[in-house]
């Protein structure tokens, strides 16, 4: 009897054994549901990145390439005083998403300290974003893309070819000179850097520009005059013939 009891017991306690192993699966499972909601909700969240754009409206782009402190920035600044354009710097949107502390921030910092190229998907997405969110439709990408691969897969991403590219040209002295009398307070404006960097778009960043050369998109400014002068190329040689002044 008191065997049985115990096996009896023994029955029991195997029944409540796996009682309890299913309460933990379930609960298990059940913790493991917002996990699975949250890569649900990262597909979403990545989902802009690989739809193009929604509806019919036609996006113009020309992408500003250049060497670092050939001008960009400068000549975006002017070009979008005289002409219906909205300007996107990855670079600025890059620094915005180091400052925002999100997850990427820490990787973003270490490659621009390095003078290195920040993944396509992390850039594109900063850029499609500031596109979506933007009323406009014509955009002067300026800095990017800094390499054929994020190039190419811009262009697969976002299902955009760029209308033109503006090219500024300037020979490296000229370029140290003034990333050096900057005074912006940027980490990669060190005469270290800035020569890695220039390593950096002689070895990637042409190959972009040969690449739109060769489909005829290329517009090449000589960008080592003063300001006013290479405005004056970029408004008559470039933009009067294709875009009107607003
Ligand atoms: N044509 C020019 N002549 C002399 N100085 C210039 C000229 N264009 C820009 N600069 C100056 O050179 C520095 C770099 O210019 P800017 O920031 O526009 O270059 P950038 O190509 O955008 O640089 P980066 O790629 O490093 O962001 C700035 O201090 C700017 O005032
Ligand atoms: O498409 C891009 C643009 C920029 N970077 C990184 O940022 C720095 C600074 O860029 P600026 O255009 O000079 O502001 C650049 O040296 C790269 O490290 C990038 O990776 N991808």
């Amino acid at each position: 009897m008191k065997a049985a009891m115990t096996r009896g017991g023994d029955l029991d306690r195997g029944w409540v054994y796996i009682y309890f192993m299913n309460l933990v699966i379930f609960a298990a499972a059940d913790t493991r549901l917002p996990n699975l909601t949250c890569w649900d909700s990262m597909a979403d969240a990545s989902k802009d990145i690989v739809d193009g754009f929604p509806g019919d409206k036609k996006i113009t782009v020309v992408f500003v390439l250049g060497g670092p402190g050939s001008g960009k920035g400068t000549q975006c600044a002017m070009i979008v005083e005289h002409y219906n354009f909205t300007h996107l710097s990855a670079g600025d949107l890059l620094r915005a998403e180091i400052k925002s502390g999100s997850r990427n921030g820490v990787m973003i910092q270490k490659m621009m300290n390095e003078g290195k190229i920040v993944p396509p998907e992390v850039t594109i997405k900063l850029l499609q974003r500031a596109m979506l969110d933007s009323a406009h439709d014509k955009f002067l990408i300026d800095g990017f893309p800094r390499d054929e691969e994020n190039r190419a897969a811009f262009e697969n991403i976002t299902k955009i070819e760029p209308e033109f590219v503006l090219y500024l040209d300037c020979p490296e002295d000229e370029l140290e000179r003034r990333i050096l009398s900057r005074n912006q307070g940027r980490a990669d404006d060190n005469i270290e850097t800035m020569r890695k960097r220039f390593r950096v778009f002689k070895e990637s960043s042409l190959p972009v520009i040969k690449h739109y050369n060769l489909k005829g998109k290329v517009r090449k400014v000589d960008a080592a005059k003063p300001v006013d002068e290479v405005f004056e190329d970029v408004k008559k040689v470039i933009f009067v013939p294709l875009i009107a002044e607003v």
